[in-house]
């Protein structure tokens, strides 16, 4: 047992999954996979009570795209930008939380930091209301399918994938958690325009992610000196997340960051499924914004 309740209570869900088959292991809400110990349905009914604040900060990803790089910039940027420099250990996930964890969230001080890999249309509506801040990260879907493969391959909450070939299948499909990945793209290249909606991609922060820090930082209102700012980029590299991460994450912390690099789908992809996938960029995200942003001939093929 560790004296961290989080890493216990993930503990806890590992063994009930071994007990469960690999059927029970996703459900189905609204027509969308959820990974049922993690996110059941009493989490998402809870949600419909979460009542949004002005001065949240929310952070959006489609799974595997650095949601939990771009946690420890955040925190990283509000522990520097507030002064308040405590720990917090609570993942951001609002569709994790539950009824329990929700009433402690409404109580707690602003400004709150938030996230979750929901579709936009299924935010809670709040959000949109008060207008909140929402940063928004996307990966190229190449990468991304590799990571989530990898990542459904060695979380025991998940179903285990039965090979390579089929999880592209299904990742093709939106047969995955959370859904499909052009869904999410397609929707958030409509709130492009939003000035509380701010997209970064996983390639760009690579590429500086010192003055990615910059962007989101200015972006959440705090005015950091480049001091802070060259601190919190060297804080954020992938090795040093890696290296802290029994400390952040307990231990799926391995699963999570493992390898942090960008162009790892040529080891994976076939040929033809590489002309697959870009088929369906080209039908999807080709000519939009969002689409452009990516920069797919760079990174993807
Ligand atoms: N600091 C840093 N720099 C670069 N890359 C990083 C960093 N931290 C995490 N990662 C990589 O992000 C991938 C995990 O994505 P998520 O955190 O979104 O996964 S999750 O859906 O929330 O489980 C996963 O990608 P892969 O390594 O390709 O699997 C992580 O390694």
């Amino acid at each position: 047992m560790s004296d961290n309740p989080l890493f216990n209570r993930m503990q806890a869900r590992i063994q009930m999954a071994k007990e469960m088959s690999e059927e029970q292991k996703l459900y189905r809400y609204n027509g969308v996979l959820y990974p049922t110990l993690m996110c059941p349905e009493e989490n998402m009914r809870a949600l419909d009570n979460l009542k949004a604040r002005e001065d949240d900060l929310m952070l959006v990803a489609y799974p595997k795209c650095g949601f939990n790089w771009m946690v420890g910039v955040i925190k990283k940027i509000m522990a520097e930008g507030t002064g308040d420099k405590t720990e917090r250990k609570t993942p951001p996930l609002i569709e994790f939380f539950g009824p329990e964890v929700l009433k402690a969230v409404e109580e707690s001080p602003s400004p709150r930091f938030l996230g979750t890999h929901l579709f936009p249309d299924n935010i809670p509506p709040s959000f949109y209301e008060k207008k909140t801040k929402m940063m928004v990260i996307f990966r190229n879907p190449k990468d991304t399918l590799v990571s989530y493969y990898h990542f459904c391959n060695n979380n025991p909450v998940l179903p285990t994938v039965e090979s390579w070939d089929s999880f592209f299948s299904q990742f093709m499909k939106g047969e995955v958690s959370w859904g499909s990945y052009f869904d999410h793209a397609l929707a958030w290249d409509k709130k492009m325009d939003d000035p509380n909606v701010m997209i970064v991609t996983y390639e760009d922060l690579k590429q500086d992610l010192k003055a990615g820090v910059h962007q989101i930082s200015n972006f959440f209102g705090f005015n950091l000196t480049e001091a802070q700012v060259q601190q919190i980029a060297e804080k954020s590299t992938f090795s040093s997340m890696k290296e802290n991460s029994g400390q952040s994450h307990g231990n799926i912390g391995n699963v999570i960051f493992r390898k942090g690099e960008v162009g790892d789908w040529k080891n994976h992809f076939t040929p033809e499924q590489s002309r697959e996938m870009d088929e369906a960029f080209n039908k999807h995200l080709a000519g939009t914004r969002l689409g452009a942003k990516m920069d797919y001939q760079k990174y993807c093929q």
